[in-house]
C-alpha cells in the first residue's frame, strides 16, 4: 500500500487563484486594494525568505502589500507605535509581525497591540477566545489550511478519532478547536504524554507539529490515517551539501507505506499557510469595508 501524497502546493495556488480574483472584485467594489501589512525585526535568514514570499504571493493576489523591515535592536516602543501606526491606517486590512521576535521584545505584548479586526494570524487573545467559545474571528492560518485539507479528502470528520502531536498556541491549540468543531474525537498529546505511539495509533487523523524531525514513525499509525505534517525541520547538511534537506515530523517514506493519505514536506502544509493568510486578508478587508464577505472564501 502506499499513500496518497496530500498535494497542498497544489491546493494552496487554486486558493490563491479564487482569493486574488475576489481581491480584485473587491478592489472594484472599495476603491481600493486589500492590503496587508507585514513587519519583520532582524535579519533571520529563514524569516527574511518567508516574508519575501509573502510579499509576492500577496501582490499576485491582487492586494497591496506593505512591508516593515527593522534592526534587531528596536525596541519594544518603536515597534508597538508602528503597530498603532498600521492600526489606524485604513489601507491595511491585515497585519502580520513576523515571529519570532528578538528576545528583549516581548512577543504577547506585541499580539495584544494589533486590532483584533486586523490580527490576519488569529494569534491576538481575542481570536483564540472567540476560537475556544464558536464566536467568528480570525482563525491562525496554519491549522485553518490543515482543516482545508481534511475536510477535502475525508468530508465529514464527524466521529472520527483525531490525535494533534504539539500544544502551542499557533498551531496545536486552535487546530484541535477546529477539529472538535467538526465533530472529531480529538485527543492533543505533547512531549510529556505516556506511550505516544500507543495513542497516535488510535487516531484516524494524525496533525503532528512538534518540530522534531521525522520522529512519528510507521508502527506509530494505524493502517488508512490521514497524515498531516506541520513541521518544517532543516536537516544538518551532508558532506559536500552547503544546506540540509527539508523533512517533516513524520518519516514521510515509511509513514507513506501505512498511511491512506499524507502531506508531504515540502508542499504540504507550508504552501496552504500563506494561501490561509491571503484568504484571512481579503476577509477582513470585506468586513473593514462594510462588504459581505464570499461564501466561498
Ligand atoms: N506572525 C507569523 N505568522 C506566520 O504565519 C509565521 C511566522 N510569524 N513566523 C514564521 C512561520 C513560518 N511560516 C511558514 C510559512 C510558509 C512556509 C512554506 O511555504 N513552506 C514551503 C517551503 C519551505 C522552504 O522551502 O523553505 C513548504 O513547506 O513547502 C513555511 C513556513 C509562517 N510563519
Amino acid at each position: 500500500m502506499s499513500a496518497t501524497r496530500i498535494d497542498g502546493k497544489a491546493f494552496a495556488a487554486r486558493l490563491r487563484e479564487r482569493v486574488g480574483e475576489y481581491a480584485a472584485r473587491f478592489a472594484e467594489a472599495a476603491g481600493r486594494r486589500a492590503g496587508l501589512a507585514v513587519v519583520l525585526v532582524g535579519d533571520d535568514a529563514a524569516s527574511q525568505v518567508y516574508v519575501g514570499a509573502k510579499n509576492k504571493a500577496t501582490l499576485a493576489a491582487n492586494m497591496a502589500s506593505f512591508e516593515h523591515r527593522l534592526p534587531a535592536d528596536t525596541s519594544a516602543a518603536a515597534l508597538l507605535a508602528l503597530v498603532e501606526r498600521l492600526n489606524n491606517d485604513d489601507n491595511v486590512d491585515g497585519i502580520l509581525v513576523q515571529l519570532p521576535l528578538p528576545d528583549h521584545i516581548d512577543e504577547q505584548s506585541i499580539i495584544a497591540a494589533i486590532s483584533p479586526e486586523k490580527d490576519v494570524d488569529g494569534f491576538h487573545v481575542i481570536n483564540a477566545g472567540r476560537l475556544s467559545v464558536g464566536q467568528s474571528g480570525f482563525v491562525p492560518c496554519t491549522p485553518l489550511g490543515c482543516m482545508m485539507l481534511l475536510t477535502d479528502r475525508l468530508g465529514d470528520l464527524s466521529g472520527l478519532e483525531a490525535v494533534v502531536i504539539g500544544r502551542s498556541n499557533i498551531v496545536g491549540k486552535p487546530m484541535a478547536q477546529l477539529l472538535l468543531d467538526a465533530n472529531a474525537t480529538v485527543t492533543i498529546a505533547h512531549s510529556r504524554t505516556k506511550d505516544l505511539a500507543a495513542v497516535v495509533r488510535r487516531a484516524d487523523i494524525v496533525v503532528a507539529a512538534v518540530g522534531r524531525p521525522e520522529m512519528i514513525r510507521k508502527d506509530w499509525l494505524k493502517d488508512g490515517a490521514t497524515v498531516i505534517d506541520v513541521g518544517i525541520n532543516r536537516l544538518p547538511p551532508e558532506p559536500g551539501q552547503d544546506k540540509g534537506k527539508l523533512v517533516g515530523d513524520v518519516a514521510f517514506d515509511e509513514a507513506s507505506e501505512v498511511a491512506a493519505a499524507i502531506t508531504p514536506v515540502p508542499g504540504g502544509v507550508g504552501p496552504m499557510t500563506i494561501a490561509v493568510l491571503l484568504r484571512n486578508t481579503l476577509v477582513a478587508a470585506h468586513r473593514n469595508a462594510g462588504l459581505d464577505v464570499p461564501d466561498d472564501l
